[in-house]
């Protein structure tokens, strides 16, 4: 169990979130208000019928249903509510910075035009007092042609996201196969993240490194399996955005105490905690801390290694980046 202390101060310390699906905030409540407002058929009767579906067994099983529950996404309002609503909860976390993932081929594939998502998506982030950027994602599953005519449709509001990522189904697309649109966002001056070492092996991490260039790798968990690798991401002082509720949702490790999250942090990897898709897997950026903290024998000390690697591995201004690790610092000198 988890003493008051460090329970408090997972609650207020202040941190950042790097690895949040915005489709992935959509609360079966507002999946249903959202259906109601738009006359959308769901194949579900209600709130809690949806919710006694969220039983998953891989990362497939969910990406199902997280599709059809994003079908209800079709005016720039509905994406302006869904990211308010995520907005709301990561500042009641105290979430000072969040890097928000978004899939528009999930939409645009359903007629949903790009300035629809994006805008709506964007204003929701200028009217929050978080600090919020936006990292677009390609879904792996669908062709690099498809990834290139999406990068094409959002370069026209180049301003309104920071990079791109990799995202939905890993095992069988490797990184590889989104070199040139990777390449090509590169040389846009984006940043570039993927989705690798989830379900997919160690090989897929390397890939992502040394053929897309990433800057971070999203999960990237199973990078234990093979220590030349491990080594190599501590040295390289390469984040991973680590998202354990989602883990244990996913089947990735059995139970939390299962979880490789501390083995990460003693092998010197820039571990960062996170939510994934918060709605579907039980819980916020809070939430996560503490069913980590309370399975695992993490301390105060922890704690504040996390809170600052959050601010370390954010696509962040060096003058931004030192102000948030002072303000961890400070909050830490007072426990
Ligand atoms: N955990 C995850 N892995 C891959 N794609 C995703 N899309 C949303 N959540 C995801
Ligand atoms: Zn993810």
């Amino acid at each position: 169990m988890l003493n008051d202390t460090l329970r408090r101060v997972l609650q207020q310390m202040p941190k950042a979130e790097l690895h949040i699906h915005i489709e992935g905030s959509l609360e079966p409540e507002l999946i249903f208000a959202l259906a109601e407002r738009n006359g959308v058929k769901l194949p579900y009767g209600s709130v809690e019928a949806l919710r006694a579906a969220y039983a998953f067994t891989d990362l497939q099983s969910f990406l199902d249903i997280y599709y059809a529950g994003a079908s209800v996404l079709l005016h720039e309002q509905d994406f302006y509510d869904m990211t308010a609503a995520y907005l709301r909860r990561a500042e009641a976390d105290n979430v000072r910075h969040t890097e928000i993932f978004f899939d528009p081929q999930t939409h645009t594939h359903r007629g949903v035009p790009m300035d629809v998502i994006i805008n709506g998506i964007h204003r929701a982030c200028q009217d929050s007092p978080v600090s919020a950027t936006l990292i677009l994602c390609f879904l792996r599953h669908l062709s690099e042609d498809d990834a290139i005519a999406t990068l094409e449709a959002a370069l026209p509001y180049r301003d309104q996201f920071i990079g791109v990522g990799l995202d939905s189904s890993e095992v069988g697309n490797p990184p590889e196969k989104f070199a040139r649109v990777f390449a090509r966002c590169r040389a846009l001056g984006l940043h570039l993240v993927a989705h690798a070492g989830e379900e997919g092996p160690p090989a897929y991490i390397y890939t992502a490194l040394d053929t897309l260039n990433v800057e971070r790798i999203d999960h990237g968990v199973r990078c234990l399996e093979d220590p030349a690798l491990t080594a190599r991401l501590a040295k390289e002082q390469m984040a991973l955005t680590v998202c354990p509720l989602s883990n244990i949702k996913l089947c990735v490790f059995d139970r939390m105490e299962r979880h490789n999250l501390l083995e990460l942090l003693d092998a010197g990897i820039v571990a960062t905690v996170n939510s994934d898709d918060p709605a579907y897997f039980g819980g916020y950026m809070n939430d996560n801390f503490i069913a980590t903290f309370e399975a695992l024998p993490l301390g105060l000390s922890h704690a504040q290694r996390l809170a600052r690697n959050s601010f370390a591995a954010a696509f962040l201004p060096a003058a931004q980046k030192q102000q948030y690790l002072d303000e961890v610092d400070a909050f830490f000198a007072k426990v």
